[in-house]
């Protein structure tokens, strides 16, 4: 069952049937002038990339989209967008589907449904002039199907549809009305409140807190109980050699 959402005031919308990169097409927009937040839904890319210059598949029936967020926020502020959308990705695949069970977050910000990868999502800053000035969030969620396994790499989680899972079968246009509703408000709330509701709720709803687990930056590794995360959205986990806060890295469980 699916909760009725309205679009929200304020964000524009524009629908491709195809498209390289809808995070190029934001990149090539922005560029021209946008002044508003702006959702760019693609049916299918044909060059689309994920985190670290991976390769992301996009089976037919999957979500693909770039939000063009105009702001002037310094970066550190901006990088906190992807605890937003992450959040607001998990509220809509709830809306969705009318279930919660299963879905968990891993940091930082991909959505996992029955520990399988559900989604995941590519933050990159939009410049005007050399000056930063804005965030393209680029987002894909396996809908209607899993992309093909040989991609994935050794320890990498493995990809998951909402559709075999739930039986919810969504259309890219609709899920995209709920994913817009629910950053739109954690927009609000981050703004209003800053990051510490958003830290509190994104720990609430995370993989594995409290575990062991592995994160790898490059070639280097490091295990470690899971603790939190701080007040910059770094993963702090404590190891033999102490407690260590991690900027970016691949975690494995
Ligand atoms: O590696 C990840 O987990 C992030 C994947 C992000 C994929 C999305 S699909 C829409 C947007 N366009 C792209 O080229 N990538 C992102």
């Amino acid at each position: 069952m699916t909760q009725a959402t309205v679009w929200p005031e304020g964000h524009d919308r524009v629908i491709l049937t195809e498209i390289d990169s809808t995070l190029d097409e934001a990149q090539r927009r922005f560029a021209q002038g946008v002044s508003r937040p702006t959702w760019i839904l693609a049916l299918n890319q044909t060059a689309a990339r994920g985190r670290r210059g991976r390769a992301w598949a996009m089976p037919a029936g999957n979500f693909a989209t770039t939000l063009i967020l105009p702001t002037g926020d310094p970066t550190d502020r901006i990088a906190l967008r992807s605890f937003t959308t992450s959040l607001a990705l998990f509220d809509a695949c709830v809306a969705a589907t009318g279930r919660v069970e299963g879905l968990t977050l891993k940091w930082p910000n991909d959505v996992l449904l029955n520990g399988g990868k559900l989604a995941g999502i590519l933050l990159e800053t939009l410049q005007k002039g050399g000056r930063v000035c804005g965030a393209s969030i680029g987002v894909g969620v396996n809908l209607a199907a899993v992309p093909a396994i040989d991609s994935l790499e050794p320890r990498a989680v493995p990809p998951v549809a909402l559709a075999s899972v739930t039986g919810a079968l969504v259309a890219p246009e609709e899920f995209l009305t709920f994913l817009a509703a629910a950053f739109a408000r954690y927009e609000t709330q981050f703004a209003t409140y800053g990051f510490e509701p958003i830290r509190r709720a994104w720990l609430d709803r995370a993989a594995h807190l409290g575990n062991d687990i592995t994160a790898r930056t490059g070639t280097s590794e490091t295990r470690g109980r899971f603790e939190t995360i701080d007040a910059t959205g770094q993963l702090i986990l404590t190891t033999d050699a102490g407690r260590q806060a991690i900027a970016a890295a691949d975690i494995y469980f």
